[in-house]
């Protein structure tokens, strides 16, 4: 069994980051800036989103973090995504979801500027994805297939099983995993809340993609020998024992799965730092479409 080491891929990829914000400065460019918007109070929406801004002068990029009250109405939040969308000095942006109840969430991703979008949520660029186009993938699908990638993980002709159908994770990577080229070429099956006998699907998958957000869903039993297990859980599970008071736990019984997997990715350490570099990546590439 290979633990897929989403902790040391995106530090390697953040080191590349690194070096291209250096050529950039040698020749007097303007670095990379990432904006990023959060509305309201939520504890693990504001870690993340701290964590994106700790990883952006970690490569050199300029970074600006918003913060709105939890009741900003959705004129006040569109007035600022238009301010960002005007300011020739921010090269992305990204408002952390989930966003309060008041505001509808799809009128507010289809305000951003597509060149803009650096999560690649903006139906213009989910769109460009499905066709093949280049754009922005969103960047925890994209730090999934950049984990594929440079393990070199075989996913032609191979039964690829998406769990959940979120517009974040399950629905994209369902599509980038039945596209063309590498990582790519896998026959997908989709399972979501509406699934019959889920186990009778995950067993014959070779590869096992799960976004479902239930600590310890996926048990050996569900899984077939050798297969290739991506856990996209992050769970916030109280735990008095530990210093934070809680554990992040993902969907996968690790302990159990790990014994049958092939490739597995641990939680923490998996998919969430591959998330952050690849956020980084298309903040780089939103640049350099600018220039
Ligand atoms: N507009 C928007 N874009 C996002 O990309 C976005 C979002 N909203 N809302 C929430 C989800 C979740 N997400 C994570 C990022 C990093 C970790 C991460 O670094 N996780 C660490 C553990 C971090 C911890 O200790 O909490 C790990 O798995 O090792 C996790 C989750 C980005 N999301």
């Amino acid at each position: 069994m290979v633990i897929l080491d989403g902790k040391k891929v995106s530090n390697d990829i953040k080191n590349e980051i690194a070096a291209e914000v250096k050529k950039m400065k040698a020749k007097g460019e303007k670095v990379p800036h990432l904006a990023a918007i959060i509305v309201g109070n939520d504890g693990a929406s504001l870690t993340y989103v701290a964590s994106k801004v700790k990883a952006c002068e970690r490569v050199g990029f300029e970074s600006t973090m918003i913060r709105m009250s939890n009741t900003t109405s959705e004129i006040e939040l569109l007035d600022k995504i238009d301010e960002l969308n005007n300011n020739p000095d921010i090269d992305g942006f990204i408002i952390q979801l989930p966003l309060p109840k008041q505001i509808d969430t799809q009128k507010v991703l289809m305000a951003v500027d597509p060149d803009k979008d650096v999560d690649g949520f903006h139906p213009m660029n989910f769109g460009k994805m499905a066709l093949d186009m280049s754009t922005f993938i969103p960047a925890t699908p994209f730090g999934i297939l950049e984990l594929l990638d440079r393990y070199n993980v075989e996913t032609k002709g191979k039964h690829t099983v998406v769990i959940g159908r979120s517009h974040i994770v399950g629905r994209p990577m369902s599509i980038l995993m039945g596209r063309k080229g590498f990582p790519g070429n896998s026959t997908v099956t989709v399972t979501h809340s509406h699934t019959k006998n889920i186990t009778q699907i995950t067993s014959q998958a070779d590869i096992i993609i799960s976004a479902l957000g239930v600590p310890n869903f996926l048990k050996a039993e569900m899984v077939k020998d050798d297969a290739v297990i991506i856990d996209v859980g992050i769970t916030r599970v109280a735990d008095e024992n530990s210093p934070k008071g809680y554990v992040i736990t993902g969907d996968v019984d690790f302990e159990n799965v790990s014994k049958k997997a092939s490739f597995i990715t641990p939680v923490p350490g998996g998919v969430g730092p591959m998330t952050i570099a690849m956020l980084l990546k298309n903040t780089l590439l939103a640049r350099e479409l600018r220039h």
